[in-house]
């Protein structure tokens, strides 16, 4: 497997970049007797990215260091998680040595995904640098164990219909024709809380992405866009539905949660009334209101330099 999100390599190391994601629509589908939760979803990568830089050492054992302090650095981290199972698979117990460097620019627990895209980065880049001794299927496998969201992270799709928990995928086209405008009001949500309360009625609108999924086009139907999870986030936090407000008030076509939440993004198709749209003073604007959190993305569309 190449990934297209490798910065550098060197015979010991190698540095990557771990993109977050959006969920562009998002229906529970089912509850599973252990407890995870059958979902169909959309979901896009984007250009905003933590970095991830890995060296092999001479030194036995994995050390992490991370530029937020708010992070754990030690076996709570997807990244440190992810390492060791990798070095397990390849290595029996541990007997080489890693550093990672983790450079987080992705809000946490934020429904971007960006604990499960680090864990996916390391996975694929310890891959990479140990000679690619695992299957892609393998690092799914792997991927699997550490999160719901991780096999599509170690994917190099930039956009898929996923089922399952998260992890049968389709890939479709990337919206490259759309900008992103996030907006993140700082505080964390918990996946597993948000599921937790999650009442599932037969009447909620089931939307079906299996026929979108045949076309391929790179098209956002907007009347598609949905998020079951939603109304557990947005009833516990009245942020969401004003930061949704605002973004519609300043242009975008739909706004919606993310993932669990708490981000919300704001759908600026780039053909239609570019002119208008000044992102510096909708952002100035989300900040002024909401905090320092905002983020002009676009979809991420395989045109990095791979290594
Ligand atoms: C909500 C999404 O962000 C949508 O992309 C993901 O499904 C979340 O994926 P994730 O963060 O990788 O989730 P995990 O770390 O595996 O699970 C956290 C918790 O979320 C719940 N969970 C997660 C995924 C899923 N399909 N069903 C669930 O019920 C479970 O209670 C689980 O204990
Ligand atoms: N490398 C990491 N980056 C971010 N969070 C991490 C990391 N490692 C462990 N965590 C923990 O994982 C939890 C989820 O963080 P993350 O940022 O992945 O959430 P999320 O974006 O809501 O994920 P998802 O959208 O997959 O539900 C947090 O409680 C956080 O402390």
């Amino acid at each position: 497997m190449e990934s297209r999100n490798i910065m550098s390599i060197s015979a010991k190391k190698i540095q990557l970049r771990a993109p977050a994601k959006i969920n562009l629509c998002l229906s529970v589908l089912k509850r599973r007797e252990d407890g995870y939760h059958e979902l169909e979803t959309w979901m896009q990568k984007l250009d905003l990215c933590d970095v991830l830089t890995v060296e092999l050492t001479d030194c036995p054992g994995i050390s992490l260091s991370c530029s937020d302090p708010d992070l754990t650095a030690g076996e709570d981290n997807l990244v440190f998680r992810a390492a060791e199972l990798f070095l397990n698979e390849v290595d029996g117990p541990v007997s080489a040595g890693v550093n990672i460097f983790l450079e987080k620019n992705i809000p946490v627990a934020a429904g971007l995904g960006g604990g499960s895209s680090d864990a996916g980065a390391v996975l694929k880049g310890l891959n990479r640098l140990y000679g690619r001794p695992l299957t892609e299927d393998k690092l799914l496998q792997l991927g699997r164990r550490l999160g719901a969201d991780v096999p599509f992270f170690v994917a190099d799709y930039d956009a898929v219909i996923a089922r399952g928990i998260g992890d049968i995928m389709y890939p479709v086209d990337s919206l490259v024709d759309y900008i992103f405008v996030l907006v993140n009001p700082g505080f964390f949500v918990s996946t597993r809380w948000v599921f937790d309360n999650l009442f599932l009625t037969t009447a909620d609108k089931k939307y079906k992405l299996s026929c979108f999924q045949k076309r391929k086009t790179g098209f956002l139907p907007l009347d598609l866009m949905h998020n079951d999870l939603e109304k557990v986030t947005c009833a516990r936090y009245s942020e969401i539905d004003s930061m949704k407000q605002m973004l519609l008030n300043f242009g975008a076509s739909k706004a919606l949660m993310s993932g669990s939440g708490a981000t919300v993004f704001g759908v600026f198709p780039r053909k239609e009334k570019p002119d208008e749209w000044d992102f510096e003073r909708i952002a100035g604007g989300l900040i002024r209101t909401f905090g320092d959190k905002v983020y002009i993305a676009k979809a991420s569309a395989g045109a990095w330099p791979s290594g």
